[in-house]
């Protein structure tokens, strides 16, 4: 397929009945030549039939941040203010690009719209996601400010200690090349947020999405989470740790709220399902009618970065892919454990056949 056939293709894709003139218009080239163009994708294959009506998958939309990661590990326990022996690793990450890349990797069909700067991060980023299968064709470049970098120093158990992040490239990934990108936007069964985008651009998104589509949205970080407070009513479903839940319903464990009840109060602002997550003892889910506590057996961690993006990326598979919540809660679960086994960000063995093998004969075999 050619550059011109592939983005005639996308057109058609974000609106079958798209007319050959305006396909042209957007195009910048002439109706006969649109005309030609559509020509040679039914005689490839690529268009079905009349009204183009395409065959393929529903695709998610994932919209967020996209990082390289630096990780250190020290050798033996750290030594505060002091320089460690150990190891530094790098690897892709950002909430919204490992989201994507987990969902790519589980079989679904996923676009990511995300920023890059003009240099050899980026580059090497924008390889990752294409490796992984992630469509990258809507991935802005900005020379504004270098690609962005989060860096974290984990414990000897691969644990978070501290972290770093310098993202202010995000503030590239506006309102303007969100509009540029409606259509793409507009064709997804699925919409995936992380709230490393800007206050305005998560408003912008659920308010003129939130009613035509299910948004999921991920928290990111304490720091990060409080910019969703007063959009939860656009959303479809969250997934916050507990500080981001206390961030998020303004209640706390310390002045003696129960997680049920944090859970509890975000449902009330209209929010359809909350996976409230509790690390190492699993994940409290609710939505209005159900409520369930769901825990996979202790695993001794490699580094514990990525898990929750894992999570979310599996519940977007598993709404793609109608699975039931109970389902879901294994599947997300498992996929979490399969990365916290693995030293990058993301396990880039993860499929949705592995998922499925860990959920049924445990992480040993
Ligand atoms: N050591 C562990 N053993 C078994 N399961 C674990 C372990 N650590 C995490 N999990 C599973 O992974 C899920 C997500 O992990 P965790 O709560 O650490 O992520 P998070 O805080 O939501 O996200 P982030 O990765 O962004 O910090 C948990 O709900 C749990 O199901
Ligand atoms: O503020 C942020 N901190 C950390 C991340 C990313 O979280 C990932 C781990 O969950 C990691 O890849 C980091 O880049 C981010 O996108 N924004």
């Amino acid at each position: 397929m050619t550059k011109r056939e592939k983005e005639i293709l996308e057109l058609i894709r974000a609106n079958p009945m798209i007319s050959q003139l305006e396909c042209a218009e957007k195009l910048g080239i002439s109706r006969s030549a649109a005309a030609g163009h559509i020509m040679n994708l039914i005689s490839k294959g690529y268009i079905a039939g009349k009204g183009y009506i395409l065959n393929e998958e529903p695709y998610a939309v994932v919209i967020g941040g996209s990082n390289i990661d630096i990780l250190g590990t020290p050798l033996a326990s750290l030594i505060e203010r002091d320089s460690n022996p150990g190891t530094v690793t790098l690897s892709p990450g950002g909430v919204g690009r490992n989201i994507a890349e987990n969902l790519a990797r589980m079989g679904s069909r996923v676009k990511l719209l995300t920023v890059l700067g003009d240099d050899l991060y980026g580059e090497k980023l924008l390889d990752s996601c294409r490796n992984a299968g992630i469509d990258t064709n809507h991935i802005k470049t900005s020379s504004r400010f270098g690609t962005s970098v989060y860096l974290s120093i984990l414990d000897g158990e691969g644990d978070m200690i501290s972290a770093v992040s310098d993202m202010q490239l995000i503030d590239e990934l506006n309102r303007d090349y969100l509009e540029s990108k409606k259509s793409i936007i507009n064709g997804a069964s699925l919409l995936i947020l992380d709230a490393n985008l800007s206050e305005p651009v998560l408003k912008y998104l659920a308010e003129n999405y939130g009613s035509v589509k299910d948004i999921f949205v991920d928290t990111v970080s304490t720091a990060k989470a409080g910019k969703v407070t007063d959009l939860l009513r656009y959303i479809h479903t969250i997934k916050p740790n507990i500080l981001e839940a206390e961030v998020l319903s303004a209640l706390s464990l310390k002045s003696g709220s129960s997680p049920e009840e944090i859970a509890d109060k975000l449902l009330l602002s209209g929010l359809k399902r909350v996976y409230l997550s509790l690390g190492i003892d699993g994940i409290l889910y609710k939505d209005s009618a159900t409520s369930r506590i769901f825990k996979r057996e202790y695993i001794e961690p490699v580094n514990t970065t990525g898990a929750g993006d894992a999570f979310t990326a599996a519940l977007a598979h598993a709404y793609l892919n109608d699975f039931s919540i109970d389902k879901t809660l294994a599947f997300a679960s498992a996929a979490s454990q399969l990365t916290i086994l693995s030293r990058d960000t993301i396990n880039k063995d993860i499929t949705a056949e592995k998922i499925e093998m860990m959920i049924k004969e445990g992480f040993n075999e």
